[in-house]
């Protein structure tokens, strides 16, 4: 295929920029993310969250920060979103929820790198360097980390929290598309591999593993990762990669499997994937200590061991598939399959919105010429158009059901008549419009109803889209509030509670000093001996009743 004059230029615009790849990092806090961060740009980068200091750069000259951290989750406190302030990692514990960061920066490989890193993809041939005619020398990779996955006691609002951060990033990506005049500065932060850092337990996947790397895989490649593999006997370590990989089978987890086609792979490619799905789950060592030699090595009692050694770990051979082999198929396969996937069907239930109003409208009797942002204002005016309905393919599950919470069910309710509705009439009228277009090549003219719909389409969803992270946000709002309302009401109880105990105290102190005032007294006054020695007898649950019927009764 022919590059047109335009593609040609925003190709240069590119490399000048550099090639965008974004990687995801995700696991339980303590797994390691960070100490493989720095190892993987084998630069100090990243600041640990028991570390006081921010770290010296740079380790490696190649690497330079463009964006400093900062938090990209809408994570907030007293509901001002933290986007806007600089991620601390010290602090990051104290956040509600999770965090998640962005570090962009900019990785210089010279020719010869940039020969032997990116150049060899899963089809044999040249990778996003050479494919594209110009020899590259810049990677613009952002590295996103997530901060507190397994400190919450409820760990569901993780999952809320990245698959609504990685749909943003697709989302931006349509709305861009969509624009009739697009920006030529636009960034795109699209995630193109989550590594999904799984906790050394030696047994297998745990429910959460699973259900985070279902959603995981629905907008980006994933691949499990053993983290601290260090913690393992060789034999260990080869019995907790096959229960892993048994409980992918098992959960039809959709993982990035290192698959090959015969008929289109050479022997070269076939071997390196077969040996790389043998290597699935890579299991990796990281550490931020080095030798005298600027070697990473861990550095236990019985001696080091280096972190790049192959019979070890598998940091290098992940470092070389991420930056090497499979570079250019992450990203056709984040493009061509998981992306485009998410678009149809996005813009599948924007036309849907807007076939719904013009039926509306005609049957109003009214023009049905109405612009589209008009459909889409009166669309939530109505409240005929809910956005938190999303129509994106669920992958299928068989894993044991995951409690969620009461608003998910609703939203995700297969019985709900209006989303049921709403996508079958979505795919109908996306299916009619395709037919049509496909059928009729007068349908192609500038003014068919056809043509204007998709037009339509192209304008409402940018407004659309913006809409949803508006109510998303107003939502996780709405949510933080009944949290802290929660909260309020427990600390209330509490000090009621402490409050009435303080009462009791106050009262039985009242009591024992009114008890030895009256003994006191009666010892005073007291001729018989006996009662004197009987008074110090009187229990405590006695000294709550009247101390006149005591002194009396016993006079
Ligand atoms: N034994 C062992 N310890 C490791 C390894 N990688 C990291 N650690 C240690 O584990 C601890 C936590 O590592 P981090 O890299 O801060 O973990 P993290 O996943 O970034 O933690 P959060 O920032 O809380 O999400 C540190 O003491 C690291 O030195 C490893 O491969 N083996």
């Amino acid at each position: 295929m022919s590059s047109s004059p335009s593609l040609i230029h925003r190709r240069r615009k590119d490399h000048r920029r550099g090639i965008a790849y974004s990687v995801l990092l995700v696991g339980n806090t303590g797994t390691g993310k960070t100490a493989f961060a720095n190892n993987l740009l084998e630069s100090a980068v990243f600041p640990h969250r028991y570390s006081l200091e921010t770290p010296q750069l740079p380790g490696n000259p190649r690497v330079q920060i463009v964006k400093p951290t900062k938090v990209v989750s809408y994570n907030s406190k007293n509901g001002i979103p933290s986007h806007v302030a600089q991620f601390d990692a010290s602090r990051e514990h104290l956040e509600p929820g999770i965090t998640i960061t962005s570090t962009t920066m900019e990785i210089s490989t010279n020719s010869e790198e940039a020969g032997s890193r990116a150049s060899v993809s899963s089809d044999g041939s040249s990778s996003a360097a050479t494919q594209q005619g110009v020899a590259t020398d810049k990677i613009l990779f952002n590295l996103v980390k997530t901060h507190g996955i397994g400190e919450n006691l409820d760990n569901r609002m993780c999952f809320k929290e990245i698959t609504a951060f990685l749909e943003q990033q697709f989302d931006q990506v349509l709305a861009e598309e969509t624009k009739i005049q697009r920006n030529p500065r636009f960034e795109d932060t699209r995630v193109h591999v989550a590594l999904y850092f799984i906790e050394p337990t030696g047994h297998g996947l745990r429910e959460l593993d699973v259900e985070m790397m279902k959603r995981l895989s629905r907008y980006a490649n994933v691949l499990p990762i053993v983290a601290r593999a260090d913690s393992f006997t060789r034999e260990e370590l080869a019995n907790f990669k096959k229960n892993i990989m048994d409980d992918i089978e098992r959960y039809n987890v959709p993982i990035y499997k290192f698959e090959v086609d015969p008929e289109e792979d050479d022997v070269e490619t076939i071997e390196e994937n077969q040996a790389l799905a043998l290597l699935q789950p890579f299991a990796v060592v990281a550490s931020d200590t080095k030798n005298s030699d600027g070697e990473y090595v861990r550095s236990y009692l019985w001696g080091d061991a280096k972190i790049d050694d192959t019979e070890i770990s598998d940091l290098g051979v992940l470092k070389n598939v991420l930056f090497g082999s499979h570079f250019q198929e992450f990203k056709d396969t984040m493009q061509n399959v998981l992306y485009e996937n998410y678009r149809a069907e996005r813009l599948s239930s924007v036309a849907e919105w807007d076939v719904d109003q013009q039926k509306a409208v005609s049957e109003n009797k009214r023009d049905s010429g109405a612009p589209s942002l008009s459909n889409f204002a009166s669309l939530i005016t109505t409240g005929q158009f809910k956005s938190s309905t999303s129509l994106a393919l669920r992958p299928q599950s068989e894993t044991p059901p995951v409690a969620v919470d009461a608003k998910d069910s609703v939203m995700e309710d297969p019985a709900s008549p209006t989303l049921r509705q709403i996508s079958q009439s979505i795919r109908r009228g996306n299916e009619e419009i395709i037919n049509n277009i496909k059928n009729s090549p007068r349908a192609e003219g500038p003014g068919s109803p056809d043509r204007s719909k998709l037009r339509n389409i192209s304008e409402t969803v940018p407004y659309v889209l913006k809409h949803e992270r508006i109510i998303a946000k107003q939502q996780k709002l709405e949510e933080l509030e009944a949290q802290s309302a929660r909260e309020l009401q427990k600390r209330i109880q509490e000090l009621e509670k402490k409050a009435a105990e303080l009462k009791l105290r106050e009262k039985l102190l009242r009591q024992r000093h009114l008890d030895g005032s009256a003994s006191s007294l009666r010892s005073r006054y007291s001729t018989d001996s006996n009662i004197s020695q009987a008074a110090p007898q009187i229990k405590k649950e006695e000294s709550r009743t009247d101390l006149a019927s005591i002194v009396s009764g016993k006079a």
